[in-house]
Parts: structure tokens; sequence; C-alpha cells
């Protein structure tokens, strides 16, 4: 790695050190070799054109922050040959976790340093905004149900403010008492190419091994390796699936539970059922708006700092 480029959002977590921590992060850079640049954002939303303006000069771009400055920099780096690397300064900060990276950021930093690029898939959700079509990818999960109302109730701001714990307590509350219209989720399975159709009142599909926390077994068991979509039904009625999902996630009876399909797909869809009822979507924790939504796997889209050799299979 010769060039690298640090991008920061200024409003990650709850830090106050944040200048002196940038300019730690840069040292540490400089210090083995790399030509570093750092740039912070000034509002939501900017990482993506700062790490797309990154891409073609740097071999590297960090995104500092949580998953949502994660996802943002990742909308910047598809298709190019800078590698993303992660610098955890947000809240959950479950694709560092994931990648078994330190939590102390310069730690992060100094592991990846000894790093290699790795092409890994990505998913790619579209759906409509206002009048327009939007196409988004992902890394940690994409989901509609109740974890698309939890991130759209939490708003960025007030979510940052309120630290993970409080954060699991409301999405419990609002996942056991809020009432969850059925959806319609349509899935190519990936073994056998065959379309299938099912109702939903929750779907997650994930790509890393846990997303952490009281979700920790909900959608787990997949990686940012796998060549599939690994998508969790929660079918209806809700207030039966949702806590049966909960409760028998949570002591590893997934499988037994006559509430949940878990398949494997390359690519689904869902659409809602009753027009009267918004059903929210969110990508990487981050709300992005409503049904209907399409995913699928793009193999190899994007370059990751990975560990090297064998490693890496600790992902998986
Ligand atoms: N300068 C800024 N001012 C206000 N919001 C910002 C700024 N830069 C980025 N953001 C927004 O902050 C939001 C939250 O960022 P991020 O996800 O990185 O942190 P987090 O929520 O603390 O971490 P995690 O998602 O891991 O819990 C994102 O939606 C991002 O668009």
């Amino acid at each position: 790695m010769h060039r690298a480029t640090l991008v920061v959002n200024a409003s990650a977590g709850r830090r106050k050190d944040l200048q002196m921590l940038v300019h730690a992060l840069t040292q540490a850079l400089e210090q083995s070799g790399v030509q570093a640049t750092a740039v912070l954002t000034t509002a939501a939303g900017e990482a993506q054109s700062i790490a797309a303006a990154a891409a073609n000069k740097s071999d590297a771009v960090f995104a500092c922050g949580g998953d949502g400055t994660v996802h943002e920099v990742l909308q910047g780096l598809v298709g190019t040959t800078a590698a993303l690397g992660v610098v955890p300064l947000g809240t959950a900060n479950v694709f560092a976790r994931n990648l078994h990276l330190s939590l102390n950021p310069i730690k992060a930093l100094e592991q990846q340093l000894n790093f290699e690029p790795r092409a890994i898939s990505v998913g790619e959700a579209r759906y409509i905004t206002g009048e327009s079509e939007v196409t988004r990818y992902f890394t940690v999960m994409a989901g509609a149900g109740p974890d698309g109302a939890l991130v759209y109730r939490l708003l960025a701001g007030k979510r940052s403010k309120l630290g993970r714990s409080a954060y699991y307590a409301h999405a419990l509350r609002l996942f056991l008492m809020r009432k969850f219209p059925a959806f319609q989720v349509k899935y190519r399975t990936s073994d056998s190419g065959k379309w299938v159709e099912q109702r939903g009142v929750s779907v997650m599909c994930s790509r890393v091994v846990s997303l952490g926390g009281i979700f920790s077994r909900l959608g787990s068991g997949s990686s940012p390796l796998e060549s599939d979509l690994l998508l969790s039904i929660v079918k209806p009625p809700a207030r039966v699936g949702l806590p049966a999902w909960f409760a028998l996630s949570r002591i590893g009876l997934n499988s037994q539970n006559p509430w949940l399909e878990e398949v494997r797909v390359s690519e689904f869809l869902c659409t809602p059922i009753e027009t009267n009822h918004r059903t929210h979507a969110e990508l990487d924790g981050e709300w992005v708006g409503n049904l209907p939504m399409s995913v699928r796997l793009i193999p190899q889209a994007v370059l990751l700092l990975m560990p090297k050799n064998n490693l890496a299979e600790r992902m998986t």
C-alpha cells in the first residue's frame, strides 16, 4: 500500500478527541511508508462522494466511522481498484467486528497494514425513492419489516447518542409490540435456480457471521466471501412469528421454528400486499425507504482489506 485516504465521519460515535485521533491515524500510516490523506465529512451522505473521488488516487480508502460510514464509502468504491479498509469509530461497528478488527482505531488501522486486498461479493439493492430507481450496495445486511422500522425511528444523530444497550432495548420493544403487515417475498434459490413465493412480516439478508448484541443469532451465519445470499423470512402473523424468532434464535433452535424460513438465494424481491401500509427497508443499518425492493448479489464487486492466507477463513 503506497497511498491511502481516511474518510472520517465527523459525527460517528461519541468522540471528543477526533482531531487528535485523525492526526494519530495519519501518523501511523506515514510511519509505515504510506502517503496518507484524511478527509472529514461535513454532512450525512458525503462519505460516498469523498470515497469515489479518492478511489483513483488511493490504494486503500479507510471508512473511519460505524457501519453507516462503511456503507457510504462502499458506494464510492464498487468497481474501482481501491481497497476498502475500516477504522471503527461507530456505535455498533458490526462490519469491523466481523473482520476481527480491534475496536481501538489505531490498532485496527495497523492490523490492516498487514492485510491484503481481496475481491468480495456485495449485495445490490434496488428501490424507488420519489420518482427514480436507486441502486445501493451493502456488506452487512439488507432487511425489511421490523429492522427497517427500527432504523427509520432511530435517526442517525439520536441513535449515536443512545449507545448500544439503549438501542437494543428500543429494538426489542419495537419488534415485539408493533404491528407488522405481511408482504410478498419472491426469491430464486441458489441451488435449483427456481423462483419461490412466500409471505413474510420480516426479511433479513445477512452478509456477516454475527450481527452482534441481541441480533447476534437472528440473521447470522453468512460471510462476505460467500457467493449467495442467506435470506431469513419470518412468516405471518407477526405477533407469533417475531417473538418465536427472537426466542428460538437465542437458544439456537432456528431450524425448529415453523414461522422461520432460512434459504440460500441468488436474488429476491419484496413487494407490499396492503397498499395502505408502508414497510420500511434498511441496508447496513441505514433506512433507505419503503418496499418494493429487489436484492441480488454482485460477484467480486469490491476489494476489501482482509487477513492474508488462511486467516481469511476466520470470516466464514
Ligand atoms: N458530518 C456529519 N454530520 C452529520 N451526520 C453525518 C456526518 N458524517 C456522516 N454522518 C452520518 O452519520 C450517520 C451514522 O454514521 P455511522 O453509522 O458511521 O456511525 P454510528 O451510527 O455511530 O455507527 P454504527 O452504524 O456502527 O452503529 C450516517 O448516516 C452518516 O451519513
